[in-house]
């Protein structure tokens, strides 16, 4: 067997250009989405991610600010400028892009911005709201492996999902996320033992570990639909925590890196400003 690849690029393309007549619609009505991205350091990777928000926002036609501040900026300058987006009513969607240098505490800043503005969807309240199973702001990442699955036709309900990782970005909600869609969730981790029993036995297998080449084909059954959420540079190159030939020859779908699961977070960004837009400027 050799699986079918899901491009979450070619996906992102074709939601970006919905998102781009939707923008429209909504400049026809007097709304004018609005995203503000805020980076402290010159971090390379950070950089070229905040600069793809300001391209993908630019090419739906939306308006879009990046607030560039330096290594040194205290938490409590950064706190402030949070506070004036928050007040600034043109401002729909507010994001500062992670990791933050050390002497920022990064969940205090989380927790400044308006849950309503939070367009990461990382505040507690819009957790909170996921958690209840409410209509909220998802993050990104998670939210953009929903939509490649759902696009792809895999079927989620009463499956096994394992996923690799439980960080506060990725791991903990997309298991979130799926189960709220009735799958059946395992959480693995730096201190699971005996990873691959747990991975042979998934449906569906998330992997965003931060190792490169962590799952191979070994580790996984027959028919797995793998997502490959790992962003590792070895000798230069982007590379997954998949090795992708191996997984490939068993998996029935399977994600590359890159022009997989990367694309899509910046999709699911603009998703989240334009639902922004509509709720603030609809009350
Ligand atoms: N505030 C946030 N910070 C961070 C987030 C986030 O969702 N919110 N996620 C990551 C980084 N990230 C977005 O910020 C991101 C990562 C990867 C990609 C992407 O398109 N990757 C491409 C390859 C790009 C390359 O060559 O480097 C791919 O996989 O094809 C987009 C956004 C951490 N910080």
């Amino acid at each position: 067997m050799s699986a079918e690849v899901i491009y979450g690029k070619k996906l992102a393309e074709e939601l970006r250009q919905e998102m781009k007549e939707e923008t429209a619609k909504l400049a026809k009505n007097g709304i004018y989405p609005k995203l503000v991205v805020v980076i402290v350091g010159e971090d390379p990777a950070s950089m070229s991610y905040v600069k793809g928000k300001q391209r993908a926002s630019e090419k739906i036609g939306m308006d879009s600010d990046l607030i560039e501040l330096s290594e040194e900026t205290s938490e409590a300058e950064l706190l402030n400028i949070i506070n004036r987006l928050n007040e600034d009513k043109t401002v729909h969607g507010i994001l500062v892009q992670l990791p933050l240098p050390q002497q920022i505490d990064e969940q205090k800043v989380i927790e400044a911005i308006n849950p309503s503005k939070d367009v990461d969807g990382f505040h507690p309240i819009n957790a909170g709201r996921m958690l209840t199973g409410q209509e909220t702001f998802y993050p990104c990442t998670p939210f953009g492996i929903l939509v490649m699955l759902k696009r792809a036709n895999v079927s989620i309900e009463g499956k096994h999902v394992v996923i690799i990782g439980r960080s506060n970005l990725v791991g903990k909600p997309v298991g979130q996320l799926l189960l709220n869609e009735h799958a059946t969730v395992t959480h693995c981790h730096s201190r699971t033992e005996n990873l691959r029993e747990h991975t042979k036995r998934a449906d569906i297998l998330i992997v965003a570990a931060g190792k490169a080449g962590l799952i191979t084909g070994e580790d996984i059954s027959e028919g797995t639909v793998v997502i490959d959420v790992g962003v590792n540079r070895v000798d230069g190159k982007l590379t997954g925590d998949v090795d992708f030939e191996s997984a490939k020859e068993k998996a029935s779908y399977i994600t590359p890196v890159p022009k997989g699961v990367g694309p899509m977070t910046i999709t699911m960004l603009l998703h989240n400003t334009i639902k922004a837009a509509k709720w603030i400027e609809q009350k």
